[in-house]
């Protein structure tokens, strides 16, 4: 049985491991947080692909480090994040529930009041580093939604397993899935 599964984006190239995350499925594990390298090289190809927007909104955790390089990149100095808690030093957050491919039970994403009333009326791209099953998007455009944004662009590095078939993300390489043999 492979262990592994090679991605490349751009000039990076990296072995991951692959993680059973059910009995029947595993997944090539694709932790961005601490790569700076493989972090700048996705942010260097995907900001050309994005359309002109006020804000980019990610998903805490491993959405942060490329919405930031993202922003920097486009010379945009704020971008809002969706929590997976609501913190004490929130105001009139917004929620919704998740369930990612990851962590299969259900979580909150939770948009801060004053970011959701700085994103109200304006263009928004939705940006992560994986797209699987599509359920933390969902979530994030139901956060942005009823904060009142547009949202003009999704967008992540990855596209996992049927997300690859998807028309409305942009990314830069496709991720297989690995269902039990
Ligand atoms: O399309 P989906 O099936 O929802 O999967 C994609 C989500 O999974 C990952 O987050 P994860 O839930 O692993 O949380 P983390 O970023 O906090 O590690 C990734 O950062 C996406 O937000
Ligand atoms: N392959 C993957 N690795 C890490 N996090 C993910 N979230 C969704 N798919 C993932």
């Amino acid at each position: 049985m492979r262990n592994t599964h090679k991605v490349t984006i751009g000039t990076v190239t990296r072995e991951l491991p692959l993680v059973w995350v059910s009995e029947e499925l595993r997944i090539a594990n694709f932790v961005i947080l601490g790569d700076s390298e493989i972090v700048a090289e996705a942010a260097s190809l995907i900001v050309d692909k994005l359309p002109e927007v006020d804000f980019f909104v990610t998903a805490e955790a491993k959405g942060i480090p490329f919405a930031h390089e993202v922003a920097k990149l486009k010379g945009m100095p704020h971008y809002i994040v969706a929590r997976k808690s609501v913190k004490a030093y929130m105001e009139e957050p917004l929620v919704a529930t998740v369930t990612s491919i990851t962590t299969q039970k259900q979580q909150k994403l939770v948009l801060d009041g004053p970011d959701a009333e700085r994103i109200k009326g304006k263009r928004v791209a939705l940006i992560d580093d994986v797209i699987s099953t599509g359920d933390s998007l969902r979530a994030l455009e139901a956060l942005v939604t009823e904060a009142g944004a547009e949202i003009v662009a999704r967008a992540a590095i990855l596209a996992e397993g049927d997300a690859a078939d998807r028309d409305d993300i942009i990314y830069l390489e496709k991720l297989p899935l690995f269902p039990a043999e």
